[in-house]
């Protein structure tokens, strides 16, 4: 089977009609599919009005018991449900999941290593044999960014690293193809020039780029989930703007392709 991952970043969730844009094009996105998303800033404002405060460190969510209470609501209840109803309206048959669905997704606690994070996991097994279910009988999963550890706990789990953990797991048996998806035309030179694409990244540039600090903050997992799983089977990765997923899917450039083998972009 040839499948496509496709995360889909908080900036664009945020905004209604940059959301029914990207979904109307989703919907038309062709093959077998997976939405993935998580929703930080929608859970910053919820857990705000409720006086619970985000704390952040290096681009991750601390996250105690108050603050896993809003992000299961906001991810899996208020944004997940939302996008299966609007996909449901374009005659998509949308089923949306947490990781506790069906088991699709089991993690660990992270471990306390200098910062304690509270209830964030990370990622052991995916279902595969479940999404083979799901796919082959044109169901259509959203996956959110909560997970459980199989012993009853829910846990926060990175959307990106939840999008690169079904690629690789679903690129043992089939083709996959891995798109993220957010607010920016790719990953650019300069943040401020929506012209400034690098159209092409390997581990070479990629190193020179965070060297020189072109790359940081919420783009260093990314990246490193990409190279992670290119290195472990799939097929392609690619990163850049929601309302140009339908041209990437042609194999139009219009962002960032992420590449292992050498390549001198210079
Ligand atoms: N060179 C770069 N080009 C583009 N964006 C960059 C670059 N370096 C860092 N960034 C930052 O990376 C961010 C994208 O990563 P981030 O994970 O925060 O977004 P997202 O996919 O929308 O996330 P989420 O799912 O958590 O809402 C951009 O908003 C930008 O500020």
């Amino acid at each position: 089977m040839k499948i496509s991952i496709i995360k889909i970043g908080g900036n664009v969730i945020d905004f209604p009609e940059k959301l029914d844009e990207f979904l109307s094009l989703f919907a038309k996105f062709p093959g077998h599919k997976i939405l993935v998303h998580g929703g930080g800033i929608m859970a910053s404002r919820f857990g705000e009005s409720l006086g619970v405060m985000p704390e952040m460190v290096d681009g991750r969510r601390i996250t105690d018991q108050e603050t896993l209470d809003v992000v299961t609501m906001v991810y899996a209840g208020l944004i997940n449900k939302n996008i299966v109803a609007k996909l449901q309206a374009l005659k998509v048959n949308a089923i949306g999941m947490c990781g506790a669905d069906g088991n699709i997704i089991r993690s660990i606690k992270r471990p306390v290593k200098g910062i304690d994070y509270g209830f964030v996991g990370d990622i052991q097994e995916v279902n595969t044999k479940l999404i083979d279910h799901l796919l082959s009988g044109d169901l259509l999963p959203v996956v959110n960014a909560i997970t459980h550890d199989a012993k009853g706990q829910l846990l926060n789990t990175n959307a990106d690293s939840i999008a690169s953990a079904l690629a690789t797991s679903l690129a043992k048996e089939h083709q996959v193809n891995l798109y993220f998806c957010f607010n920016k035309s790719g990953v650019l030179i300069d943040e401020k020039n929506e012209n400034s694409i690098i159209p092409l990244i390997n581990e070479d540039i990629y190193a020179e780029l965070r060297r020189e600090n072109v790359i940081h903050s919420g783009m260093i997992p990314k990246l490193d989930n990409a190279f992670e799983a290119l290195e472990k089977g799939v097929n392609h990765v690619w990163i850049g703007k929601a309302e140009n997923l339908y041209l990437a899917a042609k194999g139009k450039l219009s962002g960032t392709t992420i590449e292992r083998s050498r390549y001198d972009l210079y």
